[in-house]
């Protein structure tokens, strides 16, 4: 794609309104600052189909994962590109240079900022984000942390595949699959209680039910919540069905990892509207027949994930 510079488009290059300065968890996010993050995204919409911008050429990102990933990793460096800057990347740093021979990530984090403009971090356990924002010079983002730990960005991208269709005020959503590991669902359910009337229903098979951090913060915030074991109840009364997966070792039987799945005998009864996203990657839970019913977003969520990271790079990096 060729970039084109004519007539250029002003990324707010001002200062942004809201002081961000690491992304750890997704409760940082006001609604204000999320609606600021989502016109910069339009903006970023409007960037990347011209094919980019240079205007943060000489910024580098450098990409620290300890786990592997596919979209969150790509889609980061590509929005790098996309913005004219420059990425250092590993996707074996649990393995890498000296955390091998158990350098901490706080020494590698103090090192790695020193060479980068913004961190971009992949931990395998939890709270490994917040302890490399805790010593980063440079921003740091959180791409993911321990199985019971956070997802940010990912929710900011979730929230904007939804906030594109409809309003989130007064919105249901039931999060399927095994939730208590599930760190996508976790931070999308606390942005999701930053809105007035969001109604959650939690399915799953009781021994992966969300785990009572979440609930509580529900509880504090006037969150209606609902758990549920059978995915039958709840399908047909929301607007949005989050799938998640639920790994064969976590159940006794495929059986009951099928009971909670999405394929061509559930999706009559959803909404005629309803919306079916999932973080991917997927397994059985959910079947490759919905991909063409036209209230499957689970690609164009991906997709978003570019535009979306695209936008807080500049917040991060314009402040
Ligand atoms: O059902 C799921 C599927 C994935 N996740 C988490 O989402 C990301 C996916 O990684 P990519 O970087 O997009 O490849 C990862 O953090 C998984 O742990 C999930 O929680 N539930």
């Amino acid at each position: 794609m060729q970039i084109t510079e004519e007539p250029k488009i002003r990324i707010e290059s001002s200062r942004p309104s809201m002081n961000l300065r690491h992304v750890v968890e997704s409760q940082q996010f006001t609604v204000p600052l999320l609606m600021e993050l989502f016109d910069r995204t339009r903006l970023m919409e409007r960037i990347v189909a011209r094919g980019g911008t240079l205007d943060y050429q000489n910024r580098i990102l450098a990409s620290l994962f300890y786990e592997p990933s596919t979209r969150t990793r790509f889609s980061f460096e590509a929005a790098m590109h996309r913005l004219g800057g420059r990425v250092l990347s590993t996707e074996h740093a649990r393995y890498f240079s000296s955390a091998i021979e158990t350098e901490q990530v706080e020494d590698s984090i103090r090192i790695i900022g020193s060479y980068s403009d913004v961190i971009v971090i992949r931990h395998n356990q939890e709270g490994g984000a917040r302890r490399a924002a805790a010593v980063s010079p440079v921003p740091v983002i959180n791409a993911g942390d321990g199985e019971g730990g956070q997802h940010p960005t990912q929710a900011l991208l979730d929230l904007f595949t939804i906030y594109r269709e409809r309003p989130i005020e007064g919105l249901s959503v039931a999060f399927i699959g095994e939730l208590d590991r599930g760190r996508t669902v976790r931070s999308l359910a606390y942005l999701l209680a930053k809105f007035d009337r969001v109604k959650i229903y939690f399915v799953s098979p009781p021994e992966l039910q969300m785990k009572p951090d979440i609930l509580e913060y529900l509880d504090r915030h006037e969150v209606k919540y609902e758990i549920e074991a059978d995915i039958n109840k709840v399908v047909g009364e929301v607007d949005v069905v989050y799938q998640t997966r639920i790994r064969p070792d976590r159940v006794s039987s495929v059986a009951s990892q099928m009971r909670y799945a999405i394929d061509s005998s559930v999706l009559p009864k959803l909404k005629p509207n309803a919306m079916i996203l999932h973080p991917l990657p997927r397994t059985v839970e959910l079947d490759k027949t919905v991909d063409s019913d036209p209230r499957a977003f689970y690609f164009r969520q991906a997709a978003n994930g570019l535009v979306v990271r695209m936008a807080l790079l500049t917040m991060l990096l314009d402040r």
